[in-house]
């Protein structure tokens, strides 16, 4: 629905109570499109004093991650407006979403089995019975003053998340780490905040608001910026796996606030501090560890750390106080009154009569559940006999695995060639370029092609290398003629590269004096310089055994 709702929606002037949680915003008018607001300071209270530690080399941090998630869904959680990333601002705004009196929520069945889909991926328990609760705060992009969420009875409990690590640079080092899920919850986005600091306003948009979150909420188990990286990127091809969110944290389908500490490992958990809406893997993963030595220096210092919010600054490379963190009962939880207990079925519980369209059951889902990642990868490496690692990169690029499964499909070259060919000349390709596996001016078909002509032995590989940077250049040619106009295949005549490899020979005598010596290592060089002479041309074996010939 178009904004005619937020243009007559009048909000008008809020006094100010003194110190109470309404003290956040003064709403002072409104316009068209706009809701302009002045924002007073916040002083910020001071946290209890933390302990002061003797030896500050033994702190360790501790990372506990809340991760808000956007339910990939046409409609909103509990109104029917469109959801849409950038449309025109206010141009998606119900009556509820606006929070007219009179308007009530009605919930969105595709959202609740998204939140089921993505509970059970995550191995969690599922409340068949849950409940809603307004959670207030006052801030302007949030129209009724509370967002509904799911406090006292999340949809989903107890959860867990595996992700690989790796400690040093190389694979063989990774180690599959896990992290426990506390709970699945579903949840109402709020509208977006645009400050306009010159003219000291804050503009709102509500596209954003009511569309649905899983707001899942992990347990303080990780240690350091890279663990929490490498959980989130995990979480994000899970999602985007199941289909339930499309996992873009830069246009802030998935966002995380990471809650951090440090203390000496076996004492209590010292003092948290939570750096809110990190927008990309690598931030996070920066801000962490930003945030865990600023804390051990501010303990080592005598200070204390405050349980504060704090914002990650990425062009300082530091996070920064933001506002002070309210205190549980601030938010003044109460159920929400007009929304019924949130019932989801299994196979025993469903009443016999039920409706198919009125129910959700839990394990209808849980079978149609689709392969998730780590299952994927370890089918890869089972199937096609090829390396761990690659199959981490087939994974973590959407369609790889697809395009490497339909090369393998017409082609006689070996599974473990053809990665090579996928992963190093593809994947750089399309890196160099910023497309996706789905752009790429290569087809699975025609790389196929390339490959048989490889094996056949009608080019070798350092032609065929040539030919798949002139396939990627004219997409409209086949390997083939690329062959046939470049003059690219396989020169076998014995005459004309048995005068090349002489030529190489006389020009290279301490070389050749090498190999009598025994250094065959030396061999490849000249191999390699009869293959420039040749533009990569020459039949390889032919080459080896002429110039192997001639020296001895
Ligand atoms: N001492 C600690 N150090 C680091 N992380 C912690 C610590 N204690 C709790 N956490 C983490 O803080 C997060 C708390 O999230 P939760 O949603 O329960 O509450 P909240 O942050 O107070 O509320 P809100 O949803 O309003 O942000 C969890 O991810 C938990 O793992
Ligand atoms: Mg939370
Ligand atoms: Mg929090």
């Amino acid at each position: 629905m178009a904004s005619p709702l937020v243009r007559t929606c009048g909000f008008c002037v809020v006094k100010l109570q003194r110190g109470g949680w309404f003290s956040k915003y003064v709403l002072i008018s409104t316009n068209t499109f706009a809701f302009t607001i002045v924002r007073p300071t916040t002083v910020s209270p001071q946290s209890k004093p933390t302990p002061r530690k003797n030896d500050p080399k033994q702190r360790v941090g501790v990372v506990g991650l809340e991760i808000h998630a956007q339910i990939h869904s046409n409609t909103k959680l509990f109104s029917g407006a469109r959801v849409q990333f950038s449309a025109p601002p206010n141009s998606l705004v119900s009556f509820f979403d606006a929070s007219l009196p009179g308007t009530l929520p009605v919930i969105n069945r595709r959202c609740v089995e998204a939140a089921v889909m993505t509970s059970l991926a995550l191995n969690c328990s599922i409340n068949k019975k849950s409940l809603f609760d307004r959670k207030h705060y006052f801030y302007a992009d949030l129209p009724a003053g509370y967002q509904i969420t799911q406090h006292r009875l999340p949809i989903a409990v107890n959860g867990s998340l595996s992700y690989s690590h790796l400690v040093g640079q190389k694979w063989s080092q990774a180690v599959v780490k896990t992290v426990r899920i506390k709970q699945i919850q579903l949840e109402q986005d709020s509208g977006k905040s645009l400050h306009d600091d010159t003219r000291k306003q804050t503009l709102i948009d509500l596209n954003r608001a009511g569309v649905a979150l899983m707001e899942i909420v992990m347990e303080p188990d990780m240690s350091c910026g890279e663990e929490a990286a490498a959980a989130v990127r995990e979480l994000q091809l899970i999602l985007q796996a199941l289909g339930t969110c499309q996992g873009n944290m830069a246009e802030g389908q998935l966002r995380v606030d990471a809650n951090i500490s440090v203390h000496q490992p076996g004492d209590p958990l010292g003092v948290r501090t939570e750096v809110k809406n990190i927008n990309s893997a690598r931030f996070l993963a920066k801000a962490i560890d930003f945030e865990i030595q600023r804390q051990i220096d501010v303990l080592v210092n005598g200070g204390v750390v405050h349980n504060e919010t704090r914002t990650f600054d990425f062009k300082l490379g530091q996070t920064i106080p933001m506002r002070d963190k309210e205190s549980l009962q601030d938010y003044r939880f109460i159920p929400e009154p007009n929304l019924p207990p949130l019932i989801v079925y299994d196979n025993e519980s469903t009443p016999v009569n039920a409706d198919p369209q009125q129910v959700i059951n839990i394990d209808l889902i849980r079978v149609n559940l689709p392969e998730l990642p780590s299952a994927k990868r370890t089918r890869l490496v089972d199937q096609y006999g090829i390396l761990p690692e690659h199959s981490f990169v087939l994974v973590s690029e959407d369609g790889l695995t697809e395009y490497f499964v339909s090369v393998l499909q017409e082609t006689k070259a070996e599974p473990k060639k053809v990665i090579g060919w996928v992963i190093k000349e593809l994947l750089a390709l399309l890196k160099q370029y910023n497309l996706t596996v789905s752009q790429s001016h290569i087809s699975p078909s025609s790389l196929a092609e390339l490959l048989n002509l490889l094996e056949m032995g009608v080019i070798s590989s350092s032609a065929a290398k040539q030919v798949f940077l002139l396939m990627w250049k004219e997409c409209d040619k086949s390997p083939q003629q690329i062959v046939k106009e470049q003059d690219l295949g396989l020169v076998q005549n014995e005459k004309i590269l048995e005068e090349i490899c002489q030529n190489v020979l006389d020009g290279h005598l301490e070389e050749v004096t090498a190999i009598k010596k025994g250094n065959k290592r030396v061999l490849n060089k000249l191999i390699g310089l009869v293959q420039k002479e040749m533009k990569g041309r020459a039949d390889p074996i032919m080459v080896k055994t002429l110039l192997e010939r001639n020296i001895s």
